[in-house]
C-alpha cells in the first residue's frame, strides 16, 4: 500500500464510509433508454484482502445509482485530502446487493424479449478480478431456472451454445473446444457457424450444459486474480417458437469478457501470455471503440456523415454486432455491467472501467420524427398506434393499452412477432378476461406488417428517397433505354434467374471481364433475387452468381431497400 495511504488510511476510511453525493440534476441527466441498461457492480474485499490490509476505495450511494471512486492526495501543506469522481448509471449494485438484486433489474426484462423472439444480450467487463465470472455464472444459474421453469407462456425449443473467443479464434466449448467461424450472413446477422447447439428439456439440463462450457473455460493465475479467465466467453440460447415455424428464433446472449489488465500487472508475464494479454486489451479496445461510435452516433443521429463503428475489428465486436449497429434488423435488448474492485490501489482501472459504462448511457437515439400518414405505420405516435389496434382488431378489439403501452409505430414493427402474440393473449370484454387465440393474434400482427409493406413499396407522392431533385432525374434517366442505362446495382428480369426458387430477377454486379464483344453480345456477373419468408420481401443471394448476356434480359426492374425490416421490395 501507498505510505501515505498508509499514514492516513483510517481518515481515508471514513471519508469513503461517510461520503454522500452531491445530488445529480435529473433534468440534465439523459432520458432513460428502454433499450439499453448500464450498471455496475462493486463486489466485496475479499478475506485475503482483508487479511493484507487493503482499504476500499469505492462507495455506492444509497439510491443504488451512483458510484464513487475515492483517491488520497497529499495537500501542498502535507495534510491529506480526497479526490472523488462519481459516476451516475441506470443502476450501481454495492457491497451488500447480491446476484439476485442484479438479476431482477439486469436479466429479468431480458427473458420474455428473447421468449418472444426478440434478441437480448448481457455482457460483463471490468478489470481482472472484479467478479465478471462470478455475476455471470450466477446469472446463467438464474436465468436457466426462469426460462425453462414454466412461467413464460407458449411451447418453445431451447439450444444452447457455449464458445470461446481468443485471439482471432473462436471455439465450441462444449465440442472438444473445435473451431468455428463467425460470420455474417446475408441479413446481416452473426452467425457462429460450426457451434454444435445443444437442446435443454429442462432447467437442470440447461444448467448443466451450461456448467460444462463455464467449466472448460481457459484460466490462468494472473497478478490480481488466481483463476483468471483469459479468453472471452459467450453462451447463446436459442429460443424457438415450435407452433410458428415463420417467427424468427428468440436469442438470449450472455457474455463474460476476458479481465483487462494494466501493463503493471502483466509485467511478471511470459512472452505467450503478454502476447495473450495484449490481444484481450486489443479487443476490449475495438469494444471501447464500438461503445465510442454508438454513442456518437446517438448524438449525432441527424448529422450527414454517421461515425464509424468498427465492429469488423476483433471476433468479440463481430458476435456483439447487433448491440452496436443501428441498421440492425431486430430490435435489441441490452444490459451492460461494469464490474468493480473496491481497493483503493485500483482506482484507476476502476475509473477507466465506469468512464465507459458512463459513456453507453446515451440518450435513447433522437430519430427524425417523420409527419403522420393513416396508412404508414412508422409514423404513427404511441396515441395513433392505440387508435389503429382498437379500431382494426375485430370485435371485442385487442386491448391497445396491454398491447401497446408505450410504443410509437415504428417501435411495435421492431417488436418480435411471439411477444406481439403473447401481450394480445387476453381482452377485456364485460369485466371477463377471454382468450385470443395465437392464431388471430398472428393474423393481426400480419396485418399491420401488411399496411407497412404496402406503404414502404407504394410511389412516393411527392418526395422520392433521395428527394425532390431525384423526381427529375428519373424522368431524365427514364428517358435514355434501360439497356444503355446498364450499371452495377441495377436489377433487370431475365428467364435465366426463373428456376423453382428464382423470382426471375437478378441484380447486376459487374461487366464479365472476359468480354470482348460490343452491343448485345455483353455479358454482366449478376447476383440472383431470392424470395425471403416475407412474402413481398427479397433478399440478394450474392453467392447465387450467373453471367447474364444483354440478349438474356428482357427489362429493368425498380426494387426499393428497406433498412429498417434489411429486404428489398420490389417497386410494381
Ligand atoms: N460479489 C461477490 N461476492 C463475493 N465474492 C466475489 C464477488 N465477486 C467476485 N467475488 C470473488 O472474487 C474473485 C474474483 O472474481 P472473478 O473470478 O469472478 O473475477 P473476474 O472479473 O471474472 O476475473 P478475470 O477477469 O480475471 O477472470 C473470486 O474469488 C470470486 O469468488
Amino acid at each position: 500500500m501507498d505510505a501515505f495511504l498508509s499514514e492516513h488510511k483510517s481518515f481515508f476510511s471514513n471519508h469513503v464510509a461517510n461520503y454522500k453525493p452531491h445530488a445529480f440534476k435529473e433534468a440534465t441527466a439523459p432520458e432513460p433508454n428502454d433499450d439499453i441498461t448500464i450498471a455496475a457492480r462493486l463486489r466485496p474485499l475479499l478475506p485475503n484482502e482483508v487479511d493484507d490490509g487493503v482499504v476500499s476505495g469505492i462507495s455506492v450511494d444509497e439510491t443504488g445509482r451512483t458510484i464513487a471512486v475515492h483517491e488520497i492526495r497529499k495537500k501542498f501543506n502535507g495534510q491529506p485530502a480526497v479526490n472523488t469522481s462519481t459516476f451516475r448509471l441506470d443502476r450501481a449494485y454495492g457491497t451488500e446487493d447480491s446476484s439476485e438484486d442484479v438479476y431482477r433489474d439486469l436479466v429479468v426484462p431480458l427473458v420474455p424479449w428473447a421468449w418472444g423472439g426478440g434478441v437480448s444480450t448481457l455482457f460483463a467487463y471490468g478489470q481482472t478480478g472484479s467478479g465478471k465470472t462470478f455475476t455471470v455464472s450466477a446469472l446463467e444459474e438464474l436465468a436457466a431456472a426462469d426460462i425453462m421453469g414454466g412461467s413464460l407462456s407458449g411451447q418453445r425449443k431451447v439450444q444452447v451454445c457455449v464458445v470461446e473467443l481468443e485471439g482471432s479464434g473462436a471455439y465450441d466449448l462444449l465440442n472438444d473446444r473445435r473451431a468455428i467461424n463467425v460470420l455474417e450472413d446475408s441479413f446481416g446477422e452473426t452467425q457462429l457457424v460450426g457451434a454444435v447447439e445443444h437442446v435443454a428439456t429442462d432447467a437442470d439440463s440447461l444448467l448443466s450444459i451450461l456448467r460444462r462450457g463455464i467449466s472448460l473455460r481457459k484460466t490462468e493465475a494472473t497478478e490480481k486474480n488466481d483463476t483468471s479467465s483469459r479468453t472471452h466467453a459467450v453462451c447463446r440460447l436459442r429460443i424457438t417458437d415450435v407452433t410458428d415455424p415463420s417467427a424468427p428464433d428468440g436469442l438470449l446472449f450472455l457474455v463474460d469478457l476476458a479481465g483487462s489488465e494494466v501493463s503493471a500487472d502483466s509485467k511478471h508475464h511470459s512472452k505467450e501470455r503478454m502476447k495473450e494479454t495484449k490481444e484481450i486489451n486489443l479487443s476490449l479496445a475495438t469494444l471501447k471503440d464500438c461503445i465510442r461510435g454508438r454513442t456518437l452516433l446517438d448524438s449525432t443521429v441527424s448529422s450527414k456523415k454517421p461515425p464509424h463503428i468498427p465492429w469488423r475489428s476483433s471476433l468479440l465486436t463481430k458476435v456483439l454486432k447487433h448491440v452496436f449497429d443501428p441498421s440492425s434488423p431486430r430490435q435489441c435488448k441490452t444490459a451492460v455491467l461494469a464490474c468493480i474492485k473496491p481497493s483503493s490501489s485500483d482506482t484507476a482501472p476502476s475509473k477507466n472501467t465506469l468512464r465507459y459504462a458512463d459513456m453507453l448511457r446515451a440518450p435513447a437515439p433522437r430519430s427524425k420524427s417523420m409527419a403522420y400518414k393513416p396508412n404508414e405505420p412508422r409514423t404513427w405516435s404511441n396515441a395513433q398506434l392505440k387508435e389503429w389496434i382498437t379500431k382494426n382488431s375485430g370485435d371485442p378489439p385487442i386491448d391497445a393499452d396491454k398491447l401497446a403501452p408505450t410504443e410509437s409505430g415504428i417501435q411495435m414493427l421492431k417488436m418480435p412477432k411471439g411477444t406481439f402474440v403473447e401481450r394480445c393473449a387476453h381482452v377485456e370484454e364485460n369485466g371477463k378476461r377471454e382468450q385470443i387465440r395465437p392464431e388471430l393474434a398472428r393474423a393481426f400482427y400480419d396485418k399491420l406488417w401488411r399496411l407497412h409493406i404496402d406503404s414502404r413499396t407504394a410511389k412516393p407522392e411527392a418526395e422520392s428517397p433521395s428527394g425532390a431533385a431525384a423526381g427529375g432525374g428519373d424522368e431524365l434517366k427514364n428517358a435514355v433505354p434501360w439497356k444503355e442505362r446498364i450499371k452495377p446495382g441495377m436489377f433487370v428480369r431475365t428467364p435465366r434467374a426463373g428456376g423453382q426458387y428464382g423470382t426471375g430477377v437478378v441484380m447486376i454486379m459487374a461487366p464479365e471481364v472476359s468480354w470482348k464483344e460490343e452491343g448485345e453480345k455483353r455479358r454482366f456477373v449478376c447476383a440472383s433475387v431470392l424470395p425471403t419468408i416475407n412474402p413481398d420481401g427479397y433478399e440478394l443471394g450474392v453467392a447465387h452468381q450467373m453471367v447474364v448476356g444483354l440478349e438474356e434480359m428482357e427489362d429493368e426492374v425498380k426494387m426499393e431497400w428497406d433498412s429498417a425490416v434489411r429486404y428489398w421490395f420490389m417497386d410494381i
